[in-house]
């Protein structure tokens, strides 16, 4: 089946079609069929894949009308009809030329020059045509000329009659027109499958509305980041359907709007609209959107890439908000291993700042133009971490990545390692960090070259390490080496002049952060704070400030905040002694006459009366601390501790 197809309306110009096509040596498909028969050809041959249709006369024009496929007409030309004049008049001198107006349009010009008399007779259905010939005949026409149908009328009401045929010159014509019809045709349409192709799978959304403001378009991205479904909202006015996007008034006014943000449901979506215009005139608007929840979950990918587990450390010593003499006796001496190169060991509760202390060392290093890369052991699988660690070669297990993998060890090359929760690691991986220790050099997984590292270890963990050691989970050796030097990061509980000023820093953090104002904290809220336990340190204060933030901006915060926030343990009205047993009689001793005189705002003859101390007593306990290099009084209070009892 050919891409052409000719509906010739009698045999005769098929024949001639036939030949034409045999000359010039084109590929039509022929067929034979007049008027309503000829639109029924003409539906089958589209049904069969023809493209472009020529046919001629009434013919063309009906299935032009009734078939969905261009129609290429073989016109009459003023010589064909001539032509069948100059027969008719040797039949008779008043002549009727019938047919559709676009065929006969203009005829009664030739009357002079043929010198005959001629009336036009329009025919514009073929049920009508007999009728019309009949009416013709009663004018007293001798002859009529015309196509197939009224030729056939005229004779069967016993008149003369001429068919007007076209010539081979008006056939190949109109071959060469349907031919370019076609070419048109399938180049249109490739470039509607591409652009179909590219609205389907756009990532954006995209929405198009016409001049006036009624949606044409709408993508599967756009059906889906705003909640729409195409075919019920395609015709409708954008400014129904998206009441909250500028379509109208970019058409309107012909300004793009670029970048704005607004939420269509539960998604942020970014929208940029611009208006469409052709040579001076707008035509319509295109909106374009995106989901940015993905951008932020993007985004916070990448941050977690470089951060979290990543390759910058961001705080310096001076970051570490702290008025204790413990904490500054701590600070000087990692300043001090800073500058050395051998492993650190840090230990402290959960959240009492290990890393924050590990990234300042590293901060104050040589090292400080490299990375800082942090993994957190207890967060990964065995199996995972291993190769998260020393990386491997290509084809070391089923889907490792082509091309192998570095592990955390190259990563940080010249640079600080900061292994987090050292204490989980398993006894397997606790013997190849041991090697890498030694040797300065790591073997990816499934591999067979040493590369030499050079990275520093900063090792941290919230267990008693030599207990580990003592039950045999941690290897001993692998303990001295990580040993070297020790920071020992006392918890919030023993550094509770530490807590007013992380409360101030903190809050205001969160704040700024947030776009709301600090919370206010009374002496009385201060102080219920300071006799909770804090079993969670600086990293659960952050968290309790981060509500009271949200909760009390720019207020006073209440017993009753505290109270929902952290439990009755920081809200008691009388607060209590919240004891945890824990270490020697000593120290418990030390931990409640600490937690009494935080009670008290530091008021020593209330808390010897709480606890039925002498004076005496308290003030040599006092003293013999003191000597210890422990600091008992809590700073922001109302009474300072004095020289005695
Ligand atoms: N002295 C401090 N000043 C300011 N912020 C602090 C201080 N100490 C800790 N923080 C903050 O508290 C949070 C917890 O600190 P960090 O992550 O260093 O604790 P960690 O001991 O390593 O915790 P984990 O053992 O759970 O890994 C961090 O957001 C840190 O910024």
């Amino acid at each position: 089946m050919s891409h052409l197809a000719l509906v010739a309306p009698y045999a005769d110009l098929a024949a001639l079609a036939g030949q034409v096509c045999r000359e010039l040596g084109e590929d039509v498909t022929i067929a034979v069929g007049d008027l309503a028969e000829g639109v029924k050809v003409a539906r089958e041959l589209a049904a069969r894949g023809a493209e472009v249709i020529i046919s001629r006369g009434g013919t063309a024009t009906l299935i032009s009308r009734h078939v969905e496929v261009p129609v290429v007409e073989i016109v009459v030309s003023a010589f064909d009809l001539v032509r069948a004049l100059a027969e008719a008049r040797e039949l008779g001198r008043y002549i009727g030329v019938a047919g559709f107006h676009n065929v006969i349009y203009g005829t009664k010009s030739l009357e002079a020059v043929l010198g005959v008399c001629i009336e036009e007779l329009i025919i514009e259905a073929e049920e009508d045509a007999a009728g019309i010939i009949a009416e013709g005949k009663a004018m007293g026409l001798e002859v009529i000329v015309g196509d197939a149908v009224s030729v056939r009328s005229a004779r069967e009401l016993g008149l003369q009659a001429i068919l007007v045929t076209s010539g081979k010159e008006a056939i190949s014509q109109a071959i060469r027109e349907a031919r370019e019809v076609a070419l048109v045709r399938r180049r249109e349409r490739a470039r509607a499958e591409q652009l179909k192709a590219i609205l389907d799978f756009a990532y954006e959304g995209i929405v198009a509305t016409d001049q006036e403001g009624h949606i044409t378009l709408v993508n599967p991205a756009a059906e889906r980041i705003l909640g729409l479904t195409a075919h019920r909202v395609v015709g409708r006015p954008a400014r129904e359907v998206l009441p909250g996007v500028p379509l109208d008034q970019v058409r309107q006014s012909g300004q793009k709007r670029l970048g704005e943000l607004h939420r269509a449901g539960n998604t942020l979506v970014a929208e940029n609209v611009v208006p469409v215009i052709t040579g001076r005139e707008i035509v319509g608007a295109v909106a374009t959107f995106q989901d940015v929840s993905h951008l932020q979950a993007v985004e916070t990918r990448v941050r977690q890439e470089l951060y979290l587990k990543g390759h910058v450390a961001q705080f310096t010593f001076d970051d570490i908000v702290t008025r204790s003499p413990v904490m500054a006796q701590l600070i000087e001496r990692a300043r001090q291993f800073a500058a050395a190169e051998a492993t650190i060991l840090i230990t402290g509760e959960t959240g009492s700042g290990k890393e924050m202390v590990a990234q300042s060392i590293h901060n104050a290093s040589q090292r400080r133009e490299g990375p800082f890369v942090a993994v957190n052991c207890a967060a990964v699988p065995e199996n995972l971490l291993e190769s998260e660690l020393f990386g491997y070669e290509e084809g070391a297990f089923t889907g490792a990545r082509k091309g192998g993998k570095k592990g955390l060890f190259e990563l940080a090359h010249r640079g600080t390692l900061f292994l987090d929760e050292i204490g989980e690691l398993s006894l397997n991986l606790q013997a190849r960090l041991l090697r890498v220790l030694q040797q300065k050099a790591i073997m990816r997984v499934g591999g067979d070259r040493v590369l030499p590292i050079d990275v520093r270890i900063i090792a941290a963990t919230h267990r008693n390490l030599e207990d580990a050691v003592a039950r045999e989970t941690f290897r001993r050796d692998l303990y001295y080496r990580l040993n070297v030097l020790h920071i020992k990061l006392p918890p919030l509980r023993e550094r509770l002049e530490d807590l007013p000023l992380l409360i101030k820093a903190l809050a205001e953090k969160i704040s700024r952060r947030s776009g709301r104002l600090p919370p206010l904290f009374s002496e009385e809220i201060i102080a219920r704070l300071q006799a909770y336990d804090w079993p969670g340190n600086v990293r659960e204060l952050e968290n309790v400030l981060e509500r009271l933030v949200v909760l009390r901006g720019g207020q006073e915060v209440q017993p009753a905040d505290l109270e929902e926030i952290i439990g009755p343990a920081a809200s008691r009205p009388e607060p209590g002694l919240h004891l945890v047993l824990r270490g020697t009689l000593e120290e418990m001793e030390a931990e409640i006459i600490r937690r009494t005189l935080a009670l008290t705002n530091n008021d020593k003859d209330e808390t010897c009366r709480r606890l039925g101390l002498s004076k005496t007593t308290l003030w040599r306990r006092l003293k013999s601390w003191e000597r210890k290099g422990v600091n008992f009084f809590i700073s922001g209070s109302k009474k300072k501790a004095g020289k005695g009892p």
